[in-house]
């Protein structure tokens, strides 16, 4: 099977660990790197995006009457690729994209009252109140006015979800969830080099505590709805990242909507 095979990109509907239904966004996972041939050439995202407007265009959606926006929660362990991806989906598919990790952080930068605390907790790799998380991302999604929306790194835990869902008055369309071996999240986010406050390895090992604790159950709630897109890093092959944001973008267009033109 070649790596132009597209609908294998569209994944299937999996039994999870605990029973739960999640979809396996990466459908090439069953295919051996051996039974890739070097000659294979990678999908440019200039064809993506153009297949991907096709499939939108014939996927029955709403004509662009959008009466919310679309919304990703974006999740995985610390140093799993959230942003890194998000990054690209929203440079080439239309999508905004709000890390609340980020959030937080222009909230410190900000000099603000709240921003003490909130430096003291990330040092910690501990999780932000709600009622702070939940306000951030309210504001910026009202800011940006946008119809889809990338929510990367929330919610932490059911409290978050549960406040979220109570003040936004909406679920999540979708979860995509990075699943990611522990090793490789520790060794990208020691290599990471940004200067982070928290990418030293004792809050590390502290964060992917709280990960499997409070943010594991949050995808096992999603998952039990069908909700979850699960993609599997890291990947064997550079090129295969064309596959990764393929499927993701797929997905999520499908069930988001045409982009409109502007
Ligand atoms: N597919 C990849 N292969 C190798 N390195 C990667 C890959 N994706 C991201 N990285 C690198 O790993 C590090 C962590 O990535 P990223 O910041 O996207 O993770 P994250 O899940 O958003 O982390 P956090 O939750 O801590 O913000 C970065 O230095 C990034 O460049
Ligand atoms: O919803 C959230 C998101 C983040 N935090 C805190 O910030 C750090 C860093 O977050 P990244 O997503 O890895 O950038 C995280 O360890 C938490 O301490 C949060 O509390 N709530």
């Amino acid at each position: 099977m070649g790596c132009s095979s597209a609908p294998m990109a569209f994944g299937s509907l999996a039994k999870g660990n605990s029973g739960q239904r999640l979809h396996c966004i990466y459908g090439l996972s069953a295919v051996p790197p051996t039974a890739m041939a070097e000659s294979d050439t990678p999908i440019e995202p200039l064809a993506l995006n153009y297949l991907i407007r096709l499939f939108t265009s014939q996927a029955g959606c709403d004509n662009g009457n959008f009466k919310k926006p679309f919304i990703a929660f974006v999740l995985g362990g610390p140093g799993s690729g959230k942003g890194t991806q998000c990054n690209k989906i929203a440079s080439n598919f239309g999508f905004t994209h709000l890390s609340a990790g980020d959030l937080l952080r222009q909230e410190i930068s900000s000099g603000s009252e709240k921003g003490e605390s909130i430096l003291e907790t990330i040092k910690e790799g501990r999780i932000v109140p709600s009622e702070i998380t939940v306000e951030l991302i309210r504001k910026a999604m009202k800011m940006s006015n946008a119809k889809r929306v990338l929510i990367d790194g929330f919610p932490r835990c059911e409290e978050n979800r549960i406040a979220f869902e109570r003040i936004m008055g909406s679920e999540p369309d979708v979860v995509v969830f990075f699943d990611c071996p522990v090793d490789e999240m520790i060794k990208r986010l020691l290599g990471r080099n940004q200067g982070r406050v928290d990418d030293n390895i004792e809050t590390i090992k502290k964060r992917l505590k709280v990960f499997e604790s409070l943010n594991i159950p949050v995808v096992d709630y999603y998952s039990s709805k069908g909700k979850v897109h699960k993609v599997i890093v890291p990947f064997c092959f550079p090129k295969w990242n064309y596959f990764f944001i393929f499927s993701v973008n797929c997905l999520l267009l499908l069930q988001s909507g045409p982009i409109e033109d502007s």
